[in-house]
């Protein structure tokens, strides 16, 4: 993480984990644990407990509900009755299943059952004061009955508010239609689900803020990704919930849950800026919308017990539900139309009949399109979308069923079990909408109520999927039994290493996950830490592997540059092996072929980017499109003085830049294709953590857990993305000619799919190349250029000692080009330090020993995983001076010239046998971009954002969104 010394010192990482193994820490956990173990003994004990499956000391029954929790509650159901109890963490839990019981708790018992539990989860959601997460109270009440008259108001209050809903809804259709039928043009398909999602917020948007938005309106799409974001992040939400000792000591739940309440915070205060906007211009002789009604009812009502507060979470709550759960719907709808193409010609054959062609259909149309409600409603029954409501808890002691519930309990209501249920339902698991109608072809209502969604006042599984195999909805005594013999077996590897294994120095590693929980969300910060007291070359354990971590300029040059071949090797990981099936240049071990592997792709690159003055040129060219499109896209983001966070534009000029090497083409900003190869890239980032994990704990495989199935979500991407990749090879290979190479692609068919002579490698590996250099030169190098901006921003005197700089060598009647990079050192210190100082990839891709070596006096095996820490090279108070300062000038000499070896010892592309082959375009594209940049614009930060450099480690130490505007400069591009 790139700090200032004091922010460095103070960073949350440096309170975790002080950069040792901190005693204090381990005895805590340990503590924890027994702690933990004689609650679970006393409850055994004490409790009088309601029937259920046995729970375990400190998780309970979590590691049983898989990923699929409704159909292992309806399993379970079968078993211990409808009405049950589990454990999670330390809650207790009961579960309710089936019509008869959930409908006697929620509506003879209805105050009892109104309750939320005391979540810390739910205590952070809209400042505390949401009211969809509030416990019942009297101000609970109140405070529903406004948000519940505000939304009748603004839909069916009237014929005119209802007609004027309509309106908004009808217009968000049409557009979708339009959007649709543009996206499948020459016969394409697309994925739907970023239109839903923003139809879905239109709508409700509209509502609450009386403005729907464009499509690429930048905070429309900072909201929809935070609502995006927020789906990934709840998880560790709940799990904090029912386990709050996972805050106690560094973990990756603790981390997901840090961005949870993160993006929470972010959404409201989007929410609150709204909202005080509308209070600023409010007037209360005309309401414009939802805000203002509320406003109005809370802050200008009669007496209300609710403050002004209140208008802000009561806001939140109606987008954050309303635009989620519809979207949802929607995307089931499509999906099922097109599975099941004769209900689909159904349903249109009774529209036509009722509505016929000449016009659209309305609100009016519904009692007639009897076999279109019937399909909803059986999409909702089918799907059970939502399968278990947000948890209530008990207001009261209540007795259900004949057993005791004692008050402030945690309630889950399982809706997928009353939608599923075979008694009520013939064969529930077959879509079928016709189940909805009488014999006279009428809907039958009584059916109709009975599904249940809305709850009585968001992924779907059915027989035979994967969940239901891994756990088959009861208690498995198998698979405890075999987590328990992991557990043995691996304390027992543990000892035998202890005694038998002559280890390398370093800190004290537990059994199963060795030193893992040690190294916190910025593991080179601590390896840095080890490394003073353990010295350079140390060891750890992560799960099942022993690691040698490899620390400064002087051992890490001696293992790289000394004893290159023996350090050249990858570990066999099973992570590395899913990448490009296999035939990845980088994830594959060093062999004869990889070398030639490796030598055919830095040959390639370097014929498309500086082989001769032509390649060079039309190289240069390229960047400069992408420079030149950046320029014009930011200043459009900065009108009416905005701000706005670069991060998409970025993501796509690095796409691009490489795209159009490899496959001869740049995209648009908005191409569907593209939009998946960016959305893909991104998620990789984010799924590439449960592959470190699995890589080093291979026994995480063996029973369902969050760990196997984010490592599950890792492989699918990769497939897709080589899939992606390989289409793209494939259309190559068609059209090939070998007398003209278009680009990268063709190049590398001509050397490998048509060889002279034996290469080893086969056309599969063309494939895989070309998914190296994509997947390795999208990411790095826009993850430099979010750096280069955020620190452009937070250094204003240094843009504009930039900028003189540039004004003088260039001048202000063309563009820089790369031939002015001899002049332009300061430009090169900037760009080498932002290099040093974040050292944003601060580790490399793993290597590993390919023999028996020996370095400083240590010796490490063949076949040992090595990390090498790049960070503590380019922060070595010994190399430099106040290592946590930005300061570009330390790479200028007296005279003002960049000191070469001073930047060639930074340490980022890593060296020897593995060092990035892409250094030099990427240099040249970073360099390019920001010259371009900076010549034509000034960047400034948002001044209500507080500008912090504190970053997410996926696989690149990338900075948290920040918000800036960019002001032309005066020049003869900008005028033209
Ligand atoms: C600023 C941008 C970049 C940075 C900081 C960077 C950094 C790195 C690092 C640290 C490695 C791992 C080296 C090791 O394992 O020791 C690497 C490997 C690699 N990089 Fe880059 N890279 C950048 C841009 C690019 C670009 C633009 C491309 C290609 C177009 C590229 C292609 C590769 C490939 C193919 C490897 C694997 C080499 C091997 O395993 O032998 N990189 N890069």
């Amino acid at each position: 993480m790139a700090l200032t010394e004091a922010e460095f010192e103070s960073s949350s990482i440096m309170k975790e984990w002080g950069g040792q193994v901190q005693p204090a820490l381990i005895a805590s956990f340990i503590i924890l644990f027994f702690l933990e173990a004689c609650l679970w003994v006393r409850n055994l004990r004490i409790k009088k407990r309601l029937p259920g499956p046995f729970a375990w000391p400190l998780v309970g029954n979590a590691m049983q509900l898989g990923q699929m929790p409704h159909i292992t509650f309806s399993k379970l159901a079968k078993k211990y009755g409808n009405v049950y109890q589990i454990r999670l963490g330390r809650s207790d839990i009961v579960v309710l299943n089936g019509d008869e019981a959930i409908r006697k708790a929620l509506i003879e018992h209805s105050t009892e059952f109104a309750g939320r539990p005391n979540f810390v989860s739910f205590q952070m959601i809209s400042g505390g004061r949401s009211m969809v997460f509030s416990s019942y109270s009297k101000q609970w009440r109140v405070h529903r009955k406004v948000a519940q008259s505000t939304l009748r108001a603004f839909s069916l209050a009237n014929t005119q508010t209802k007609k004027t809903f309509e309106q908004h809804i009808v217009g968000e259709a049409v557009e979708l239609v339009q959007k649709f039928l543009r996206l499948s043009a020459d016969g394409r398909n697309f994925n739907p689900s970023q239109e839903l999602t923003v139809a879905a917020a239109n709508i409700i948007c509209a509502l609450c803020f009386g403005k729907r938005y464009g499509h690429d309106d930048p905070e429309f799409k900072a909201l929809l990704k935070r609502v995006e974001r927020f789906g990934e992040t709840v998880g560790a939400g709940s799990l904090v919930d029912v386990m709050p000792w996972l805050q106690s000591f560094p973990n990756p739940i603790r981390s997901v849950y840090q961005n949870f309440k993160l993006l929470n915070e972010e959404f409201f205060a989007y929410v609150k800026d709204k909202v005080v906007q509308h209070r600023d211009t409010y007037d209360p002789e005309v309401t414009r919308d939802m805000s203002d009604a509320i406003i109005g009812v809370i802050e200008h009502g009669k007496k209300s017990m609710l403050t002004k507060d209140f208008v802000e979470s009561t806001v939140t709550d109606l987008i954050g539900a309303g635009q989620d759960t519809m979207s949802t719907v929607m995307q089931w709808i499509l999906l099922l139309l097109v599975k099941y193409p004769s209900i689909q010609r159904k349903l249109q054959e009774q529209i036509d009949k009722v509505v016929g062609r000449d016009r659209l259909p309305s609100i009016e149309d519904k009692s007639n399109l009897v076999y279109l409600n019937a399909f909803i409603y059986e999409i909702m029954r089918y799907t059970s979308f939502v399968p278990v409501t947000i948890p209530h808890s008990t207001t009261s002691d209540v007795t259900i069923e004949g057993l005791h519930i004692p008050k402030d309990t945690v309630v889950f209501i399982n809706q997928w079990s009353v939608n599923h249920d075979p008694q009520k339902w013939k064969d529930p698991h077959i879509f079928n909408p016709s189940r909805f109608l009488d014999e006279s072809g009428a809907l039958d209502k009584d059916l109709t109520n009975s599904v249940m969604i809305f709850s009585t006042d968001s992924e779907f599984g059915m027989k035979g999927n994967s969940i239901l195999k891994e756990w088959s909805g009861q208690i498995q005594p198998a698979l405890v039994a075999s987590f328990i013999f992991l557990c043995c077996l691996e304390a027992c590897f543990w000892v035998r290493n202890l005694t038998l294994k002559k280890r390398l120095p370093g800190p004290f590693a537990w059994p199963l996950v060795g030193n893992a929980m040690q190294l916190g969300q910025m593991p080179h910060i601590t390896f840095s830490k080890l490394a003073k007291r353990y010295g350079n070359v140390y060891q750890i354990r992560l799960g099942c592997s022993d690691i040698v971590v490899l620390n400064g300029e002087s051992a890490i040059r001696k293992a790289l540059l000394q004893h290159s071949t023996e350090f050249a090797g990858r570990p066999n990981f099973v992570s590395f092996q899913s990448v490009s099936g296999g035939t990845s240049m980088t994830f594959t071990n060093y062999s004869k072929q990889w070398k030639m592997h490796r030598k055919i792709a830095q040959s390639t690159i370097r014929a498309f980017s500086s082989a001769n003055s032509e390649t060079k040129k039309s190289f240069e060219k390229h960047i400069a499109a992408e420079a030149e499109e950046l320029v014009e896209t930011f200043l459009r983001l900065s009108a009416n003085n905005r701000y706005f966070n670069p991060s998409h534009e970025l993501t796509v000029a690095a796409a691009n830049i490489i795209c159009a090497l490899c496959f001869g083409k740049r995209y648009g900003h908005d191409d569907l294709e593209f939009r998946d190869l960016l959305g893909h890239v991104n998620k990789f980032g984010e799924t590439v953590g449960a592959g470190s994990l699995v890589d080093v704990m291979p026994w995480l495989q063996s029973f369902p857990n969050p760990v196997r199935s984010m490592f599950q979500s890792f492989k699918d991407l990769n497939k897709d993305f080589f899939m992606f990749v390989k289409a793209k090879v494939v259309e190559h290979r068609k059209s090939y000619d070998p007398r003209v190479t278009r680009d990268m692609s063709d190049a590398f068919i001509s050397v490998i799919d048509h060889a002279d002579t034996e290469t080893g490698l086969t056309e599969a590996h063309t494939e895989g190349t070309v998914s190296d250099l994509i997947g390795a030169g999208m990411d790095t190098v826009s993850t430099a250029l979010h750096w280069m901006l955020l620190l452009l921003v937070k250094h204003p005197s240094i843009q504009s000692k930039l900028q003189e700089q540039i004004d003088k060598v260039v001048g202000r009647d063309r563009l820089p080009s790369i031939e002015d990079k001899s002049n332009l050192a300061y430009l090169d210190a900037f760009i080498y330090e932002t290099m040093r100082y974040t050292s944003f990839v601060p580790v490399t891709i793993p290597h590993s020993t390919t023999s028996d070596v020996t370095i400083e006096g240590l010796r490490i095996p063949k076949d040992t995983i090595v990390f090498i820490n790049q960070w503590s090279v380019n922060h070595d108070p010994q190399k430099w001076q106040d290592p946590h300062i930005f300061n570009p000038s330390r790479f200028l000499d007296e005279s003002g010239a960049l000191d070469k070896d001073l930047a060639s010892s930074v340490m980022i592309f890593s060296i020897g046998k593995r060092r990035c082959i892409g250094d030099q375009i990427a240099k040249v594209e970073v360099f390019l971009i920001t010259a371009l940049l900076i010549h034509q614009l000034t960047f400034e930060s948002d001044p209500s954002q507080d500008l912090s450099l504190n970053c997410s480690y996926g696989l690149t130490l990338r900075p948290f969104g920040y918000k800036i505007s960019a002001k032309p400069r005066r020049s003869a591009f900008n005028e033209a």
